[in-house]
């Protein structure tokens, strides 16, 4: 199976190696500046369970000739209109795109220009990041990546990609509930999201503020809504968990947007957060809290891009 990775970063960086290490035929679609490291400096991870090193095998937009099996598409989604156009050629009848990104926006994105049936649903838990040198910090033991077809039917197509990512080193699950798991990672990531970046801070000393719980907890219930009012309901004993796990005062929690917002980098407010306003919106349903975090990060990226 000849695999497209597009993107480099903290999540294709990072599942990509793993895939390269352990003899699959991994490509990865990169930009120039992105190209120019990986070539001088090979592409390193510093996984939990050890460092290792792949020499990847790179290509940039204009060089794809002819499609690819699978495309594992991990750019954040102010990237995606551009990616579209770059894999475009790599895109053929048989083509499965696999999608990491946060959020649900870009699957119908993906699949009004590419055909939905191309587009599967996915989704990852890691904590990655870049360091200075431009390698991955695999920060947790967490490298999980789903995938299924988007209405949860078995396929032999689904069964032969899961053969191709198993035993490569990280969590791979298929799965036959993936448009509502992704909506439930959706609940969990945007609550992190919005409390983390609004605070500055990790869920502990959210936690640990006066008042902190509680603002936890409403956005918590703003996001449930919402995705309630979309037509999905997380499972319960989810519902619990998550919210458990992100009130726990012994864990400090962060969330990759968190984490691009501290280093000054952009964020991915529009996805993670304004689409939550806009169907909240659509539903005419009140969310104060979601509103005001979707305002402070557009306020943030209109500093950022004026500076
Ligand atoms: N990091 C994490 O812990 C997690 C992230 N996610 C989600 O995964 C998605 C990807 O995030 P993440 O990996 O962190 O992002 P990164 O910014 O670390 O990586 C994205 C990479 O995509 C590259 N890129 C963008 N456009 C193109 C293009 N047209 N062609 C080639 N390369 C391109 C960027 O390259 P360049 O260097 O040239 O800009 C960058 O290296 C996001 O939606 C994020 O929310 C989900 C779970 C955890
Ligand atoms: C859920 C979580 C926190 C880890 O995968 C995440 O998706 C993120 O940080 O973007």
């Amino acid at each position: 199976m000849r695999i497209l990775v597009v993107g480099a970063g903290s999540t294709g960086g990072y599942f990509g190696a793993c895939l390269a290490r352990h003899g699959r035929d991994v490509t990865f679609l990169v930009r120039e500046r992105r190209a120019a490291a990986l070539r001088d400096h090979g592409l390193v991870v510093h996984a939990d369970a050890g460092d290792f090193k792949i020499q990847p095998q790179l290509l940039q937009a204009g060089e794809i000739r002819g499609p690819y099996d699978l495309i594992l598409l991990t750019v954040k989604s102010f990237g995606l209109e551009q990616a579209i156009r770059d894999i475009t050629p790599a895109v053929g009848e048989q083509t499965l795109i696999l999608p990491v990104l946060n959020g649900m926006r870009h699957i119908s994105t993906l699949g009004e220009v590419f055909g939905k049936e191309k587009v599967l649903g996915g989704l990852c838990k890691i904590h990655s990041t870049l360091n200075k040198d431009g390698e991955i910090l695999q920060m947790s033991a967490l490298h999980q990546l789903s995938y299924g077809e988007q209405d949860g039917h078995d396929s032999a197509r689904v069964r032969q990609l899961d053969a191709v990512l198993s035993d490569c080193g990280f969590d791979n699950r298929l799965s036959m509930t993936i448009q509502n798991d992704m909506w439930e990672k959706w609940l969990l990531l945007s609550t992190l999201g919005a409390v983390t970046c609004l605070s500055r801070g990790n869920t502990q000393q959210v936690v640990r503020s006066a008042g902190g719980e509680a603002l936890l907890q409403a956005i918590y219930s703003e996001v449930l809504a919402v995705i309630t009012a979309c037509g999905y309901q997380p499972r319960p004993a989810v519902i619990a968990a998550t919210l458990q796990m992100l009130s726990n005062p012994e864990t400090p929690l962060t969330s990759s947007m968190y984490r691009d917002l501290d280093q000054g980098f952009s964020v991915e407010a529009d996805q993670i957060i304004g689409d939550l306003v806009d169907r909240a919106n659509a539903h005419a349903l009140p969310v104060p809290l979601l509103n005001a975090v979707y305002v402070n990060l557009q306020v943030y990226q209109q500093t950022r891009q004026a500076g």
